[in-house]
């Protein structure tokens, strides 16, 4: 039977080794189905699919009825506010905490359901901490092979393939025989993620892998990693509070709010189809403006607004900073006063006021740096591209 995956969390680093510490004699060949994943080799991901989801601590339900599906292969962001329940979802998913309703699959196999609940360390599945809790004892090549059967751990096969983990998340091989504490933040997360792939798991888990780390690193690591887990075709669950990192990387965004999924959807689907002003203010900057409905053009005090989907009716419609454009007085659909401006190296974002009838509108708009105008500045505004309306129902909207 082929193992389950290590799931560094649960283990205990004082069970390893010492002699493991540098690469070790060759013990043999291969344990069957403990090399690791590798480009070209790795099997595709499961399905990995949450129904039903129910979570309470004490009198406070966490998750009331989550569904959540990732496609094979795919890499879904779980994002939502602080305490939305992204971690408590994660750990059920990792086999952690037990469910109080609902089923876990991966694949076809049943792993928590009624009367069921797989340990962790038998649900093929990896998981990565925003830490990365590299054992600091172990080099990084003991790190990496840490899943595997004492056996198969230092065969040729293995100790090549820990090199071409390491190749993978796009470090050096003479990285190996390095401790944890010498290695970067953005190292140790990569190598975090080695180690979570050597034994092909199913699916993966990332729960704040990169938040620990600065922008520049971040970048950089979030490449590495990303390339890593497309490469291996590796199914996985990032939960993120990057709105911008969610956007970039995944190719599912699902929105956790009142313990349910409230919109699962590509990036773009999620960033242009909010199915509420709240979805859509959580993945971006926003502005709601009063717009009369015509069918598929909104009239609103920025002037006609091409709409996505034809509506009728007194409304809102949703605008991006991006999508407010800035003019010379006079030359857009209607004049604004800058109230502030706020630079942010390559561009920046304006507040702005639009005096109309039936009083002020405020907007933002998002500007090159070069063409930022100052506070007190009277600018010209128009809209570009479709924009979204407010569903009927979505009466929150301000
Ligand atoms: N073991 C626990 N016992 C009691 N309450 C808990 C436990 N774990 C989590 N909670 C509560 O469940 C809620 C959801 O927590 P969770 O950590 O899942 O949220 P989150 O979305 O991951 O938050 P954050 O983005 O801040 O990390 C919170 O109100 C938290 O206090």
């Amino acid at each position: 039977m082929t193992p389950g995956p290590v799931t560094p969390p649960m283990q205990t680093p004082g069970l390893e080794t010492p002699g493991l510490e540098t690469a070790g004699p060759e013990t043999g060949p291969a344990v069957p189905g403990t090399a690791p994943a590798v480009p070209g080799t790795a099997p595709a991901g499961h399905v990995l699919r949450a129904a039903a989801i129910r979570k309470a601590y004490g009198a406070q339900t966490v998750l009331d009825g989550v569904d959540l599906t990732v496609p094979a292969g795919c890499l879904t962001a779980l994002v939502g506010r602080s305490g939305s329940g992204k971690t408590t979802l994660l750990r059920l998913l990792a086999g952690f905490d037990r469910p109080d309703a609902g089923t876990i699959t991966i694949g076809d196999r049943l792993v928590a359901g009624p009367g069921r609940q797989v340990p962790p360390e038998r649900r093929r599945i990896g998981y990565v901490t925003q830490e990365g809790s590299l054992f600091p004892h172990l080099t990084v090549a003991g790190n990496i092979a840490f899943g595997w059967p004492w056996r198969a751990r230092w065969s040729r096969r293995n100790r090549r393939d820990v090199g071409e983990l390491l190749d993978l998340v796009g470090l050096p091989e003479r990285y190996l025989r390095r401790f944890p504490h010498e290695l970067s933040g953005g190292e140790q997360q990569r190598v975090a993620l080695a180690r979570a792939l050597a034994p092909r798991p199913d699916a993966i888990l990332l729960d704040e892998p990169f938040s620990a780390l600065d922008p520049e690193l971040r970048a950089t690591t979030r490449q590495a990693v990303t390339a890593a887990l497309a490469a291996t075709g590796t199914t996985t669950v990032l939960v993120t509070h990057d709105r911008v990192e969610a956007l970039s990387i995944a190719s599912r965004v699902a929105l956790l709010r009142d313990g349910a999924i409230l919109q699962e959807d590509t990036p773009t689907g999620l960033y242009h189809r909010p199915v509420d002003h709240q979805v859509a203010a959580f993945v971006g900057d926003l502005t709601v403006v009063p717009a009369a409905l015509r069918g598929s053009v909104a009239d609103t005090p920025l002037g006609a607004v091409p709409l996505r989907h034809d509506q009728h009716g007194t409304g809102r419609v949703f605008l991006r900073p991006e999508q407010v454009e800035i003019t010379e007085p006079g030359a857009g659909h209607t004049d604004a006063t800058v109230l502030t401006a706020d630079f942010r190296g390559a561009d920046g974002l304006l507040a702005l006021r639009v005096g109309t009838p039936s009083g002020d509108v405020d907007v933002t708009a998002r500007c090159a740096a070069h063409h930022l105008p100052a506070a007190g500045q009277r600018v010209g505004v128009r809209v570009s591209g479709p924009a979204t309306a407010t569903a009927p129902a979505d009466s929150d909207a301000t």
